[in-house]
């Protein structure tokens, strides 16, 4: 990703030897400085459940003074130093008393963050949330907001929302990680919508990418839900605003994207960044994929406002996204939920051999006749391949929908909204939906063809499992698979799930994409078994999949 990197440093680059002697004179005073702020660690002058008042407009990467057990800074801000002077000409009883107040702040942080399993870095990392009732005694959270919380059945905060939260209040920047399912949507979304406070004729002041747009269509709801009561403009980029839309007329105050439409609009200079305080990239590890990562990096350079705070947020954060973020992030905190790329621990997950790919539809035959418990979920490795599973189950009179990028937007909408509506049972998807998508209630994911990244089985099987319900996950994998069942297997262990030894004593193998050319689902049992009478109802209408225009994003 060393390439990557460059993107997103693009021009900033230096020549150091032109300007050595000018560089001379900075390292000079940056080592005085680095010497001088290793003195010793400064001791905030005020308590931390202050509410945090700083004006956005006028804030200047403003570090909030707070503290952490995990994260106590050796370097000292020019704050910081102040504050160590003003100290010292404090009494010494007074000093001992304030040092005494921090040392129970930062041992009740520590304990609230084991409870919760809440792992930070950085420096002046604020206090975790107790409860939501501190957004207003901390933060001055509005009312309307702690309303739409209530009013959501959101009680207690997710343990990313205790800490995600006040880090972006904060005004910090931020990179998360946190199990699927666990809340982060609103980590991102309440902290935004308390910090631009209301709608102003300022333009675009937050933008949310997303790296598919189902997604971006589910954030924009979820955004609308929490701004209920305030006269917020949420909008979703769609291809007709993207193609057409001239912002500097549209009233907007959060834009949600996928970045290839927002690189169009961009580019098409219908959009200005330049006033936006927040960027959020979540699902941030596919967005920093190669081929999105031009796209990324064009939004990124197109927020240009010198204040903006960033952050990233996922339940997958391999290290080079980390080391990526770390150059573009400003003095940025991380959050851990639990242990970093590991799957949700409601999810019950089961590894199925059938063999080859001819034994898979039967094992998907077997599994349903032992029990079909709609929603289920099924995933394949390709739209050719998930038109003939469709077809296929469509015969068996199963009630089934499938998404995948060769259907039209609308038909896009129509098998996720048939789905969520319990119209469909069961859903075959690519991994267009396997981010992010947020369907209660789904029973059982199964992975028909093995995914071809840990990272893309965490997210699959993610789908179920969510907000603390319980949920399956099966994948089958074939001959073919068995080189790469270890790296599940590790996702499976680390999650609590039992894995057959044998798998763990296998060969531990550097996973690129596995995408081994599978042949035809029809192959093989069709001919060979005898029609199954399933006790599921009719299908009301057979869809018939159309080959659409080509899409103009990447799945
Ligand atoms: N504090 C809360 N209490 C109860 N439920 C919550 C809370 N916060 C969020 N939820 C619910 O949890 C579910 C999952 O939230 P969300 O979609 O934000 O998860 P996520 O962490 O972004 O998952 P993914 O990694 O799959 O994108 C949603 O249905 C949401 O409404």
């Amino acid at each position: 990703m060393d390439g990557g990197a460059s993107f997103l440093f693009g021009g900033i680059h230096f020549n150091r030897r032109k300007f050595a002697k000018d560089f001379s004179r900075f390292e000079t005073k940056k080592k005085e400085i680095d010497d001088s702020s290793l003195v010793d660690i400064a001791i905030p002058e005020a308590e931390e459940e202050e509410p945090v008042a700083v004006s956005v407009k006028k804030r200047k990467r403003k570090t909030e003074v707070s503290e952490s057990g995990d994260g106590i800074s050796l370097f000292k801000t020019s704050k910081s130093a102040k504050a160590a002077k003003k100290d010292k000409e404090k009494p010494a009883n007074e000093r001992s008393k304030q040092k005494k107040k921090l040392n129970r702040q930062l041992e009740r942080d520590s304990l609230l963050r084991k409870k919760y399993n809440v792992h930070v870095s950085g420096n002046n990392i604020p206090s975790p949330l107790d409860n939501f009732s501190e957004l207003s005694s901390r933060f001055g959270c509005e009312a309307y907001l702690l309303r739409n919380l209530a009013e959501l059945g959101f009680e207690e905060p997710t343990p990313i929302q205790r800490q995600a939260i006040p880090v972006l209040l904060s005004g910090r920047e931020c990179f998360a990680c946190a199990p699927t399912g666990s809340g982060k949507t609103l980590a991102f979304v309440c902290p935004m919508l308390m910090k631009l406070k209301h709608t102003s004729k300022d333009g675009i002041r937050a933008v949310i990418l997303c790296p598919t747009r189902e997604l971006a269509a589910q954030t924009t709801r979820e955004c609308k839900k929490l701004a209920k009561g305030n006269k917020f403009y949420i909008k979703l980029m769609t291809k007709e605003l993207a193609r057409n839309a001239d912002f500097s007329k549209v009233p907007c105050d959060i834009l949600i994207s996928t970045p290839l439409r927002l690189r169009l609009a961009i580019r098409k200079k219908k959009v200005n960044l330049s006033r936006v305080e927040y960027l959020v990239l979540d699902e941030s590890d596919k967005l920093f994929e190669l081929g999105l990562l031009k796209q990324i990096d064009s939004v990124v350079k197109a927020c240009s406002n010198a204040s903006v705070v960033r952050s990233l947020f996922s339940a997958t954060l391999p290290d080079f996204v980390e080391d990526l973020a770390r150059t573009i992030m400003h003095d940025a905190v991380r959050v851990i939920i639990g242990r970093k790329n590991s799957a949700s621990e409601t999810i019950k997950q089961k590894l199925v051999y059938a063999g080859s790919e001819e034994g898979k539809f039967l094992a998907l035959r077997q599994s349903f006749t032992e029990s079909l418990n709609p929603p289920v979920l099924i995933f394949v490795q390709s739209k050719e391949r998930a038109k003939e599973l469709y077809g296929e189950l469509l015969c068996e009179n199963i009630r089934v929908g499938a998404i995948h990028s060769d259907m039209s937007q609308a038909e896009r909408e129509n098998a996720v909204d048939n789905f969520r509506a319990g119209k469909t049972w069961v859903l075959i998807a690519t991994d267009v939906i396997a981010r992010g998508m947020d369907f209660k209630g789904i029973n059982c994911v199964i992975n028909y063809d093995f995914p071809d990244s840990s990272a893309a089985y965490i997210h699959r099987i993610g789908r179920c499992g969510r907000a603390g319900r319980s949920g399956e996950a099966i994948t089958f994998y074939t001959e073919e698979d068995i080189p790469f069942l270890r790296n599940i297997a590790n996702v499976m262990a680390s999650s609590g799930c039992e894995v057959p030894s044998w798998i763990m004593v296998l060969p531990k193998k550097k996973w690129r994409k596995h995408r081994p050319g599978r042949g035809s689902v029809l192959a093989g049992p069709k001919d060979d078994m005898p029609k199954k009478k399933w006790k599921v109802k009719k299908a009301d209408t057979r869809k018939t999949i159309i080959n659409d225009e080509p899409e103009d994003e990447q799945e």
